[in-house]
C-alpha cells in the first residue's frame, strides 16, 4: 500500500473536482495517512515557520523553561525530552505545545473540569524569539483555514453534505513544534521519537515535516505493516485522528502512527496542527452519522496492533470527548496532571 498525494487545486474546478474526492476517499477509508500539495498555505509563512525552529530549540534551557508545560493547568507550553510518555514508554523529543489564544478557564475555576484546557498560551522569553508569538498565530490562523475546507472535502468523499462536520469542530485548536533528536545514549538501535498512537487531540491533523530529508515518520496499514512517510517537498501529511473513527462509527479508522529514529547525530524538526473538536460532544451525538455509517455498507478493516492503541472515547470508558482529551493530556504529561489536577489524577492514571 503507498500514501497518495492530493493536489488540492483540483478543488478549485467542477470539472477536476470529481477527480480528487475519489481519490480522498479511498484515502480516507483505506489508507488514513495523505499527502496534500497545492495547500494554499502561504510559502513564506512556512519558510518563516521552519526557520525559527533550530533558533527555538537552540535557546538555552532556562529560556526554554521560562515557558514550561508543567506550569500551564491548559498543558501547553514547552516539554523537555524524555518527559513525556507514549505506549508506556518515554519519548525522544522536546516540543512546545500552543493552540489559538483563548481565556483562561482555569483561573475561573470552569466546570466540566476538561474546559480548563482552555486558556492563554506561554511564549519562551529571550530575543531570538520576539517574533515567535505572531508567527505561531499567523500559522495557526492559515491551518485553521485549511482545516475547515479540507473537513468539507472529507464529509463529501464520504457521502456526506460538505457542511455536515462543522458543528462538532471545537473551540480550540492545537499546535505543535516538535524537535526530535536519536538517543544519545543507544548507538545501534532505532528510538522512539514518539510510541505508536491514534491522534487524540481532534478531527483532523495536519503535519508539516520541517527536516526535508529526514525520515521517521511511520504509518500502520491495514496489514499490520509499517510503511515510510518520508517528507514531500511543499506538502503536509493529513491524518485522521480518534474524533473521525467515533463521528463514522468505525468506518475511517483513526490513524496509528509514530517515529522511530535511526542511529545518528541529527535533528528532525515537525510541526503538527490539531483540528480541535468540541469537547461536549457524547458519542450519542453521533448517532445520526452512525446510520449513514452503517459498517454492513462499508468496508472497513484494521490491522490488530492499531485496533489495540489506546483509544478511551472510542472504548466508550469516557462519556464526553474533553473527558478522554484531558485524561489523554494527564497520562502522557504526568508531572502536568499531578499539578493541576491533583483530584483525578489516580482516576485517570490507573484505569488501564
Ligand atoms: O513528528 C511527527 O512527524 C509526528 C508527530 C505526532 O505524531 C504527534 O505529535 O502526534
Ligand atoms: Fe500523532
Amino acid at each position: 500500500m503507498s500514501i497518495p498525494t492530493i493536489d488540492l487545486s483540483l478543488a478549485d474546478s467542477p470539472s477536476t473536482r470529481p477527480q480528487l474526492v475519489a481519490t480522498l476517499r479511498k484515502a480516507l477509508l483505506e489508507v488514513g495517512f495523505l499527502y496534500i500539495t497545492n495547500h494554499g498555505i502561504q510559502p513564506s509563512l512556512i519558510e518563516d515557520l521552519v526557520a525559527a525552529l533550530p533558533t527555538l530549540f537552540s535557546l538555552p534551557i532556562e529560556a526554554k523553561l521560562t515557558a514550561a508545560l508543567l506550569n500551564s493547568p491548559h498543558f501547553l507550553g514547552y516539554s523537555r525530552f524524555g518527559s513525556e510518555t507514549t505506549a508506556s514508554k518515554a519519548d525522544e523529543r522536546e516540543q512546545f505545545e500552543f493552540a489559538n489564544e483563548l481565556p483562561d478557564l482555569f483561573a475561573q475555576g470552569a466546570q466540566p473540569l476538561y474546559t480548563c484546557l482552555q486558556g492563554p498560551n506561554q511564549y519562551p522569553s529571550h530575543p531570538s524569539v520576539a517574533q515567535l508569538a505572531s508567527l505561531v498565530q499567523r500559522y495557526i490562523v492559515a491551518l485553521q483555514t485549511l482545516a475547515a475546507r479540507f473537513l468539507d472535502l472529507a464529509a463529501l468523499a464520504l457521502d456526506l453534505a460538505p457542511s455536515t462536520l462543522q458543528p462538532f469542530t471545537g473551540p480550540q485548536d492545537r499546535l505543535k513544534l516538535v524537535h526530535y533528536r536519536p538517543s544519545p545514549t543507544v548507538t545501534d538501535e532505532l528510538s522512539q521519537g514518539v510510541g505508536p498512537h491514534k491522534d487524540s487531540s481532534g478531527w483532523l491533523t495536519f503535519l508539516l515535516q520541517a527536516s526535508p530529508g529526514t525520515r521517521g515518520l511511520q504509518v500502520l496499514d491495514k496489514s499490520g505493516a509499517w510503511l515510510d512517510v518520508p517528507p514531500l517537498e511543499g506538502s503536509l501529511v493529513v491524518n485522521m485522528g480518534q474524533a473521525f473513527e467515533v463521528a463514522t462509527n468505525g468506518v475511517c479508522k483513526a490513524t496509528t502512527h509514530r517515529v522511530l529514529l535511526p542511529p545518528g547525530d541529527y535533528n528532525r524538526y515537525s510541526v503538527p496542527f490539531f483540528q480541535g473538536v468540541r469537547p461536549e460532544l457524547t458519542k450519542e451525538a453521533f448517532k445520526a452519522l452512525w446510520t449513514h455509517f452503517d459498517p454492513e455498507k462499508w468496508e472497513t478493516a484494521e490491522s490488530v496492533e492499531g485496533s489495540r492503541i489506546d483509544s478511551p472515547f472510542l472504548r466508550g470508558g469516557y462519556v464526553t470527548w474533553g473527558d478522554a482529551q484531558l485524561r489523554t493530556k494527564i497520562r502522557s504529561h504526568r508531572d502536568v496532571g499531578k499539578r493541576w489536577y491533583g483530584e483525578i489524577f489516580d482516576k485517570y492514571v490507573n484505569d488501564a
